[in-house]
């Protein structure tokens, strides 16, 4: 138990038999199950946006973070959502982990429920319940952080969602892992530049892996992109999907900010 994504992990773990006391994972997969109306396709919105010659930005909804507190006060998931859809994101991410991001299931259906984008489930995913959650509160997708799981729990926690309509973005840090993610079905790898051990971000963590990425998977370029030479130095390294939080939830219009960013 030494890291924090140990720490995290525990700490989910111990949420999901909490649930599953409450609500048994027959009843939530029949729930999920019974959701009748199809996903909204995540990685085709955004890979849309990149044929037209755009960005294709994935927008967060995230009211605070470990390692930076509070980034709103004012946070109302509904206009924000509605905002970024008017000036331009392809998909959302909502935080919906409450111990460390303060966030809820609650702004997730609030979020998707003010707009027509797809919503990724933004959360530490550690058991195939907290799968049948995300379909059964409306997501459209989930993530999978590859140092957070074994081969065999991401391949069944893919094979899971990918059951029940639902896209998935891998997550990685470093080789090892993105050899790992690679393994998967899923076209959709994530690059996180910030550090889940140390919270250290640099953009040379995109800059570094993006060569062994082949060129039929979507990269998608995650955290630490706060200014116009950010976006620059990706978009010459030919990095066209973004996921962005902080940045956005700092400015006063979340929605006016990823235009000025993505312009
Ligand atoms: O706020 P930023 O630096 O723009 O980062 C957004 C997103 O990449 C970050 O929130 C994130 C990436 N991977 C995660 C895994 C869990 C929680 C949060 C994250």
């Amino acid at each position: 138990m030494s890291d924090i994504l140990d720490r995290i992990n525990a700490v989910k773990r111990d949420e999901v038999a909490a649930a599953k006391a409450r609500l048994p994972l027959a009843a939530l997969r029949a729930e999920a199950e019974s959701r009748t109306e199809p996903t909204r396709g995540f990685e085709t919105a955004l890979r849309a946006k990149i044929a037209a010659g755009r960005s294709g930005v994935i927008a967060e909804v995230k009211k605070a973070s470990p390692s930076k507190g509070v980034l709103r006060e004012d946070f109302r998931p509904a206009d924000i959502a509605a905002s970024y859809e008017r000036h331009g994101a392809a998909c959302l991410s909502v935080l919906t982990d409450a111990p460390f991001f303060q966030g809820a299931t609650e702004y997730l259906r609030q979020a998707r429920a003010a707009c027509a984008l797809p919503v990724l489930r933004k959360d530490f995913m550690v058991d195939a319940y907290q799968v049948y959650e995300a379909r059964a509160m409306g997501a459209d997708c989930i993530l999978l952080i590859a140092a957070s799981l074994d081969d065999g729990l991401m391949t069944e926690l893919e094979d899971c969602a990918q059951g029940l309509g639902l896209d998935v973005l891998v997550e990685v840090h470093d080789g090892q892992e993105l050899d790992r993610a690679l393994r998967l079905k899923t076209p959709m790898v994530g690059i996180n530049n910030r550090n889940l051990k140390t919270f250290e971000v640099t953009l040379d963590t995109t800059l570094g892996l993006l060569k062994h990425v082949p060129p039929d998977r979507l990269l998608v370029t995650e955290s630490g992109i706060l200014g116009p030479d950010d976006v620059a130095t990706m978009r010459d390294a030919r990095v066209n999907a973004f996921l962005v939080g902080e940045a956005f939830m700092r400015a006063p219009d979340p929605g006016a900010a990823l235009a000025e960013l993505f312009r």
